[in-house]
């Protein structure tokens, strides 16, 4: 028995189209979605996300803004262009680009984009409507992943499943637990702290990680039949002396056990990208009431 392969490019491209139809439908009622990408410095990771970004807004019709600061500029500087931003009522959207340099807090940044044009959801009142279970700017990542979820187990299928979260930060491991536990699952969060991370793996009906740390996810992590999201992107170096990228998961030792499990690349990372797109549409239809 071999696992299902979960094909996050196939769903992302068939969540694309549909964005592309909604943006031509709302430029028929003269309204371009319209989405800022902020990124500080050059770091080599965040410049191809940067780029994919913009080449899939471009895709689908969403007009793309491009600010590349260099890695000394000031927070007050930042905060000026996101405030800028927030201004100008042809921005719907705006991400800045995580992780930004050390002098800079990344918390502030994020507090300071308005919460209807923050398309991240990482701003606190999104993250309060979020943990309420309230309507509102989802973050992009968990998004793509409870709908990967979904299409393996069907609309109601996650009610009552045990689901473990390996990593615990804002922007993927506490929003993915929320999701999932509105979802109906029961929840566990792993940790670096967490006793005997691999036991409580073990019994994860739905395990999804995001650690940053390639392949630690090993067979004896994952209970059989279990259903893995990949969400880790990890650069390596190849024995050819080239790099590749890999997943939190130990995938050829992993797919064997499990139901079903994402690749990466070809996984979580493209559903990322076109949950901001759709998020930038869902903020310029309520910014501009279409
Ligand atoms: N596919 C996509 O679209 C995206 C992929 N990513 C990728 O996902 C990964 C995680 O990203 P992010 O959440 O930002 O990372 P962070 O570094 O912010 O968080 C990592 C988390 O993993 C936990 N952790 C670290 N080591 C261990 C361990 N040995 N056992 C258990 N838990 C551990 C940390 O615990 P503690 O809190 O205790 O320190 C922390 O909560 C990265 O590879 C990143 O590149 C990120 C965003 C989008
Ligand atoms: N404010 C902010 N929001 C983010 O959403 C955000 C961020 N900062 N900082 C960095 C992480 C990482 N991230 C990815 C996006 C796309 C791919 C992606 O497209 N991956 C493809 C291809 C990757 C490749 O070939 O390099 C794949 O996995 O198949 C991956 C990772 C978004 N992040
Ligand atoms: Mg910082």
């Amino acid at each position: 028995m071999s696992a299902i392969r979960i094909d996050g490019k196939a769903v992302a491209d068939t969540l694309l189209a549909e964005v592309g139809q909604d943006v031509a439908g709302l430029r028929q009622q003269g309204v371009h979605p319209a989405l800022a990408v902020i990124l500080v410095g050059d770091d080599p990771a965040s410049d191809v996300y940067v780029r994919n970004k913009v080449q899939r807004a471009e895709a689908v019709g969403i007009r793309s803004l491009e600010y590349r600061l260099p890695a000394n500029t000031s927070e007050a500087a930042l905060l000026e262009r996101v405030q800028a931003l927030n201004g100008d009522a042809s921005v719907h959207g705006i991400l800045v680009q995580m992780p930004l340099p050390a002098h800079i807090s990344e918390a502030s940044v994020i507090q300071a984009i308005a919460p209807h044009k923050d398309v991240d959801g990482f701003h606190r009142e999104n993250v309060g409507s979020l943990s309420l279970g309230q309507e509102s700017l989802v973050p992009c990542t968990p998004a793509g992943c409870m709908r990967l979820l979904r299409t393996v187990l069907g609309e109601d299928g996650l009610k009552g499943l045990h689901a473990v979260v390996v990593g615990r930060s804002n922007i993927v491991g506490k929003p993915m637990a929320a999701l999932l536990l509105q979802a109906d699952c029961s929840v566990t969060v792993v940790h670096s702290r967490s006793r005997d991370a691999a036991a409580l793996c073990r019994q994860a009906d739905i395990m999804v990680a995001a650690v940053g740390r390639p392949a630690m996810i090993g067979a004896d992590w994952v209970k059989p039949g279990a259903i893995v999201i990949d969400v880790g992107i990890n650069r390596i170096a190849t024995p050819e002396g080239k790099t590749r990228l890999i997943g939190d998961v130990d995938y050829p030792a992993v797919a064997p056990l499990a139901h079903a499990i994402t690749p990466v690349p070809g996984g979580v990372g493209p559903m990322t990208i076109a949950g901001l797109l759709a998020n930038t549409v869902k903020a310029a239809r309520q910014q501009t009431g279409h």
